[in-house]
């Protein structure tokens, strides 16, 4: 264990939560060239990761978040913490000047946002992830566009997952409400088939009802076996669900737990969930 990264934060076997105050004081990874155990690797992990937008300053500092196989992980903090531009770091829409990417062991850090689709990665950003003038299905069908084979089987799935677009599949998107419009930006993803899911704030905008029927949603997607790294503004609700949680703060880790211990520690409380 002795050069496995995560060994703070996922060797500890009482998975005590990491407070990890203050930039360049990350414990999750030591030196450069750790190597993580076999088994025991996240399945993706954007691991202290440096960066920021174009020639501007690093908006994170030796960020890390990751998520395991079957799980679901939750990135939350304040309002300009870093959350969505950790996901696009991860996601390859961002220069990460250091640190890397890894899909399932696979170093990603150089490749493009196409080309990370095409390793597996699904990914709904926050805003501007429908086409609103084409139908439901056209947008599934938009999402399918990296695949050659029969795509039917999957459309059904997501179907399934999510039976009011089943319904609505011949209006424009444009005309849905807003869960469903997160439905479709989710359902667009899943048409890939991907390994691994990225939500940037699936559940901005909607109410509190739509919210929970979203969140109930995630974890039927969840349990189809894929691993789920998200975004939420709606931190309480988001751990309650979350197997691992990352909150950030100016763009670094300022606690790492299991979504169970950040609600229960009394610092996160006070600072992040309103009490
Ligand atoms: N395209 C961009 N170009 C330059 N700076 C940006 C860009 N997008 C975000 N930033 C800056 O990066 C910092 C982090 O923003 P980011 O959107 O990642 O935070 P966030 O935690 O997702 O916030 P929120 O919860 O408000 O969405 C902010 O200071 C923001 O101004």
């Amino acid at each position: 264990m002795g050069d496995n990264p995560y060994q703070d934060d996922r060797g500890n076997k009482d998975r005590s939560i990491t407070k990890t105050h203050g930039v360049g004081q990350t414990p999750l990874r030591k030196g450069g060239k750790a190597v993580p155990v076999e088994g025991d690797a996240p399945f993706l992990i954007g691991e202290a990761m440096t960066g920021g937008y174009g020639k501007g300053p690093d908006i994170l500092h030796e960020c890390t978040i990751a998520v395991n196989a079957g799980e679901i992980a939750v990135i939350v903090g304040p309002n300009g913490a870093g959350k969505s531009t950790a996901m696009k770091a991860v996601f390859g829409m961002l220069d990460v000047r250091k640190g890397r990417v890894l899909l399932d062991g696979e170093d990603i850090t150089a490749l493009s946002p196409q080309d990370r689709v095409q390793k597996g990665m699904g990914f709904v950003p926050q805003t501007n992830n429908i086409f609103t003038s084409m139908t439901v299905e056209e947008n599934l069908e938009m999402g399918a566009f990296i695949r050659r084979d029969d795509i039917r089987s999957t459309m059904e799935q997501v179907y399934e997952l999510f039976p009011i677009l089943r319904d609505k599949r011949r209006q424009a998107a444009g005309e849905l409400s807003g869960g469903q419009r997160q439905q479709v930006a989710v359902g667009r993803a899943l048409m890939t088939k991907p390994k691994v899911l990225m939500l940037d704030e699936p559940t901005a905008g909607v109410s509190p009802i739509v919210m929970d029927e979203l969140f109930d949603r995630i974890i039927e997607v969840s349990r189809t076996g894929l691993p789920i790294l998200m975004v939420e503004q709606n931190a309480r609700q988001a751990l309650a669900i979350a197997d691992k949680g990352y909150v950030l703060v100016q763009g670094a880790n300022a606690y790492t737990g299991t979504g169970k211990e950040l609600l229960a520690d009394p610092d996160v409380r006070k600072s992040f969930l309103g009490g």
